[in-house]
């Protein structure tokens, strides 16, 4: 079979990290992790939740793509990815869409994109109950990376499968159906 790599994009709060669980829990696809130089939020874990890293020490890793999110670095590397290919047939990876579109360009079929889409009164809300920052929220949710990704990407339109995600339910049997449709599970 070819390997896959499920990229999980759409903007901040609209539930990448919850699918990609979810694929991790049901489905025991791994999730690719990727470098910050976030801060953590409360339980996030380094090496769980992300590679967490000063601005010295991203410099020093090399990346198939790396962004400037809202003010902070982010990276994913090849080298990870091939890990966890090494191991699964299928891996899955949260980035935003211009990360999406690297992927895509790079892997052409073997990149399945899923880009989930929630209004943008419910994601504010969803991101204030997930306990952010009220400073960092308002600065993130008027960002120009948030506001680009409320849409799919035109390098993306038609070559991705878009979910909106309401109903948590609906949403994974949607997932569930992507599996079947390439064949992934
Ligand atoms: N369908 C849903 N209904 C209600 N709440 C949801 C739903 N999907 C996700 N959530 C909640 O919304 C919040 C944001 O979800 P999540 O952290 O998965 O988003 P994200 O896209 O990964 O965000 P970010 O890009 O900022 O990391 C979480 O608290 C999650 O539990
Ligand atoms: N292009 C990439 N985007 C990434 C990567 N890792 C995470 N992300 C995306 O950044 C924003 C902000 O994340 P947050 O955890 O601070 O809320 C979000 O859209 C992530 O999906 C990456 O390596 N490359």
């Amino acid at each position: 079979m070819d390997k896959k790599i499920i990229v999980i994009t759409g903007a901040s709060g609209t539930g990448k990290t919850t699918i990609s669980k979810y694929l991790q829990d049901t489905y025991h696809i791994p999730s690719v992790i990727t470098h910050t130089t976030r801060l953590p939020r409360d339980g996030e874990k380094n090496g769980v939740d992300y590679y967490f890293e000063t601005k010295d020490s991203f410099l020093k890793n090399h990346y198939l793509e790396k962004v400037e999110y809202s003010g902070n670095w982010y990276g994913s590397s090849e080298e990870s990815l091939n890990k966890t290919w090494a191991k699964y047939d299928a891996a899955s990876i949260v980035v935003d869409t211009k990360g999406a579109v690297s992927y895509k360009e790079k892997y052409g079929d073997q990149a399945v994109v899923i880009f989930l889409e929630v209004d943008l009164d419910t994601v504010t809300k969803r991101l204030a109950d997930r306990g952010d920052d009220k400073k960092r929220l308002q600065a993130r949710i008027t960002s120009d990376e948030f506001l680009r990704d409320l849409q799919i990407p035109t390098e993306l339109a038609g070559k991705c499968y878009k979910i909106i995600n309401n109903s948590i339910k609906a949403t994974q049997e949607s997932v569930n159906n992507i599996l079947k449709i390439e064949k992934i599970k």
